[in-house]
């Protein structure tokens, strides 16, 4: 078995800052590096971003139905984008979002979080909206292999206020009873589990509580989707341990330029850390 997850994502972002730097090759982003849509295209694309952001970010997220739209060929593109990324020296997270009941969630589980999973990630995205039970499966057989996941708590979508933050009978909204149901597997970790969640930067401040957790906590809709530093704060606090911001297509639009793209993410990292001429 590997170190844990949350060990290895621990020491990885006090090298390189919490940034979590996305590789999802839209249609519009490949075209606008000049590149041709199709597998070749991709896989230049993706290789690309992955070497780049991979050599200066802790942790790079491959955006999977990028991928999958371009069918085997680009499944395969992905693969190498994970090795290419683990080459650069950064840990990876393919957002994958599954779930499912929990005898197809063992079958998940062997393809992606499993000690010889087919894919060679150190964590994915899952979704616990067929019961956080469903995924019980998951949790073992990573935190066994060494890996994590990332629970879909409440997402950075508009759309997903109605279900998200309904209350439960108990009072809590649905999204607090996943962190909660994703604490209690975090419970006494050091210095945190295995088992994140995801929460927009988008949400209304105050919506999740976080402080139990213990755990890493993806933070999408940074950037093109439109939080800002001044946001992560505002929902997050100043420092909440394992906050991983995440940013795809901000920083993608920098390419093709390796040095470009690099540059990017470095001044990202500058933004988050507070650094005062950069401006934030
Ligand atoms: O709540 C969520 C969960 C996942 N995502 C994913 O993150 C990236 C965001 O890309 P940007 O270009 O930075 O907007 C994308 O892969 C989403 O599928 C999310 O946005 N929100």
């Amino acid at each position: 078995m590997s170190a844990r997850f949350g060990a290895r994502l621990a020491a990885a972002v006090a090298a390189r800052g919490p940034l979590c730097s996305g590789i999802d090759p839209h249609p519009g982003l490949i075209e606008s590096w000049g590149l041709p849509l199709d597998a070749s295209g991709l896989e230049r694309f993706a290789l690309g971003a992955a070497e780049a952001l991979g050599a200066v970010t802790a942790i790079v997220k491959p955006q999977s139905a990028f991928f999958e739209a371009f069918g085997p060929p680009g499944v395969a593109v992905l693969n190498r984008v994970i090795d290419a990324v683990h080459e650069a020296g950064a840990l990876v997270l393919l957002d994958v979002k599954r779930g499912d009941i929990g005898s197809t969630m063992a079958a998940y589980t062997a393809a992606y979080v499993a000690e010889q999973a087919a894919f060679t990630a150190d964590a994915v995205t899952v979704s616990p909206y067929l019961g956080f039970g469903a995924l019980d499966t998951a949790v073992t057989t990573a935190r066994e292999a060494g890996n994590g996941l990332f629970v879909l708590a409440r997402t950075s979508n508009p759309e997903a206020h109605t279900l998200q933050s309904a209350r439960l009978a108990d009072g809590r909204t649905v999204a607090q009873s996943v962190v909660d149901a994703a604490a209690e597997h975090n419970a006494g970790a050091e210095p945190y589990g295995d088992v994140g969640v995801v929460v927009g930067a988008t949400v209304p401040p105050g919506e999740v509580d976080l402080s139990q957790l213990n755990g890493p906590v993806l933070a999408p809709g940074f950037g093109a989707q439109g939080a800002t530093v001044a946001d992560l704060r505002a929902v997050f606090g100043p420092d909440l341990p394992g906050l991983l911001p995440a940013s795809s297509r901000d920083l993608l639009r920098h390419g093709p330029d390796a040095a470009a793209l690099r540059r990017a993410a470095e001044q990202v990292a500058l933004r988050l850390a507070g650094t005062p001429e950069s401006g934030q």
